[in-house]
């Protein structure tokens, strides 16, 4: 079964799109340059609203222990993710202090990218291997692009996992295929405009996702 995450809600419609495709996550954005950015409190409302099984998660870019103190006591959530220049210590620190389980966010352009992913398997409770923002963007990530998926082909971490990065309906069950991937995480690619979910997308996308999942195999019967 492949887990999908749909990040940047910011409407009951978004969040009811969401569980209703059957995604596994709902990600609320709390970076205030995104199209997605969501207060504490529409984020409390909107996590008020999500179905039990649905994994409300935070995502913050270098965030201030005043920031997640308010988002912890307001929002009910079920994961951090940080989307920052975070350390592997920042992220043991984030850990300790709120009890949450953390999902370190790694942006990969190329090969060197890699040896960090291995460094923050130790640390966080889950990795989203992203693509690198382009540079100059505004943003660290939800810009729709992709790395390639070659460079992490058949690699495996210590934690479980996301891919991330200009995923779209049309290519997810690829990028599936191409990295062993058993969640994946989409933001733009699921959007009629920056910031505006579209429910046809999610459920296309998340309906995608599930066929590319591997099959099991036949079990092996004796030749009598
Ligand atoms: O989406 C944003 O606006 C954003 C802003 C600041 C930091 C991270 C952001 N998005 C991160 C995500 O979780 C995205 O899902 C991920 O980067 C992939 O984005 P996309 O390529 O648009 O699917």
């Amino acid at each position: 079964m492949i887990r999908v995450k749909i990040c940047g809600l910011k409407t009951l419609a978004d969040v009811q799109a969401v569980a209703a495709a059957g995604a596994a996550y709902a990600g609320f954005n709390f970076f205030p340059k995104s199209p997605r950015y969501v207060t504490p409190a529409q984020a409390r409302e909107l996590a008020l609203e999500a179905p039990v099984g649905l994994a409300k998660v935070a995502l913050v870019v270098d965030a201030t222990d005043d920031l997640l103190d308010t988002l912890v006591e307001t929002v009910p959530l079920d994961m951090l993710q940080l989307h920052g220049h975070e350390s592997p210590e920042r992220v043991a620190e984030v850990r300790a202090r709120y009890g949450l389980p953390v999902m370190k966010v790694l942006g990969v352009a190329g090969e060197e990218d890699l040896a960090q992913i291995l460094d923050h398997s130790v640390v966080a409770d889950q990795l989203l291997i992203d693509a690198k923002a382009p540079k100059g963007a505004v943003l660290p990530g939800g810009n729709g692009v992709s790395f390639d998926w070659r460079l992490i082909a058949g690699r495996r971490w210590l934690r479980p996992w996301m891919l991330a990065g200009g995923l779209t309906p049309d290519n997810v069950a690829e990028a599936i295929r191409l990295t062993g991937a058993s969640q994946v995480d989409v933001a733009s690619g699921v959007e009629s405009a920056p910031g505006q979910k579209d429910a046809l997308r999610i459920a296309a996308f998340v309906r995608a996702a599930a066929e590319a999942a591997p099959k099991p195999k036949p079990a092996f019967v004796m030749p009598s």
